[in-house]
């Protein structure tokens, strides 16, 4: 089966306060988003690889990708007001049996974890990665709380793959303030969702905190 990955990079990475968007920031030699696309063109160099940029950052990818000498083919795609929106956008080129959604910004996704990923979703439809809690949780409520059970709970990451179609018809219903992510569109026109084991690694960098924890792992 063909495969597509649509890495969204359409955000304005307000949590990060940096002055450019938080995708395009340095870990290592290089920005966040080309060491995220380096990690499927590692995976399977004949998937087709869909990058979704903020439409005021397009020239500035460009520059990049010249400073950096990147290599790796890709296509890009202008985003939209929310991540469900530029990810609509990404759907419009991709002509793949199965497509990924992957956040630019979690640059350690593991091999196994696409592999496995994209394996559930071409028999099942529809498959995301999860990691189990290790701290305790509470559900609050005003200014009460109370301990619930962790076990009851999962770490959503991504890529989040799916068969192109089921996907696409997911998409075609609109847009809902509720989405989070590709899993909450698809399961909101009815299908289920296979659950697959994430890697803790794959964090979505974030704030300030995880670029420098980000950097350190590098280091290691
Ligand atoms: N309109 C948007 C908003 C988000 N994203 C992408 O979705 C991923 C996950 O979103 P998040 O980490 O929340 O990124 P931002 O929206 O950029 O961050 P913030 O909420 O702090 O502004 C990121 O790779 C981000 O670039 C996108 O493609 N288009
Ligand atoms: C898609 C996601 O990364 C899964 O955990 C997450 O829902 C994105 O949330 P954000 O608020 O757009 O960062």
């Amino acid at each position: 089966m063909t495969k597509s990955i649509i890495i969204t990079a359409g955000g304005k990475g307000l949590r990060m306060g940096s002055e450019i968007p938080k995708q395009f920031l340095t870990i290592g030699e290089q920005p966040i988003l080309m060491a995220t696309i380096t990690q499927f063109y590692r995976f399977d160099p004949s998937m087709t690889i869909v990058i979704v940029l903020p439409k005021t950052h397009l020239e500035y990818w460009d520059s990049l990708v010249e400073k950096h000498q990147f290599e790796i083919d890709h296509q890009v795609v202008k985003g939209g007001e929310t991540r469900f929106h530029s990810i609509q956008n990404g759907l419009e080129v991709v002509h793949s049996d199965l497509v990924g959604v992957h956040d630019g910004v979690r640059p350690f996704v593991s091999r196994k974890v696409i592999e496995n990923t994209f394996k559930v979703a071409a028999t099942s439809g529809a498959a995301i990665p999860v990691i189990s809690l290790k701290d305790s949780i509470r559900k609050v409520s005003g200014l009460n709380s109370q301990a619930v059970n962790r076990e009851d709970y999962q770490l959503v990451q991504t890529p989040q793959c799916f068969k192109t179609t089921i996907i696409k018809a997911a998409y075609a219903n609109g847009y809902q303030a509720s989405f989070t992510d590709d899993a909450s569109v698809v399961e909101a026109a009815g299908h289920s969702i296979q659950l697959v084991e994430g890697n803790d690694e794959n964090v979505k960098i974030t704030t300030p905190n995880d670029l420098k924890m980000a950097n350190w792992f590098l280091n290691q």
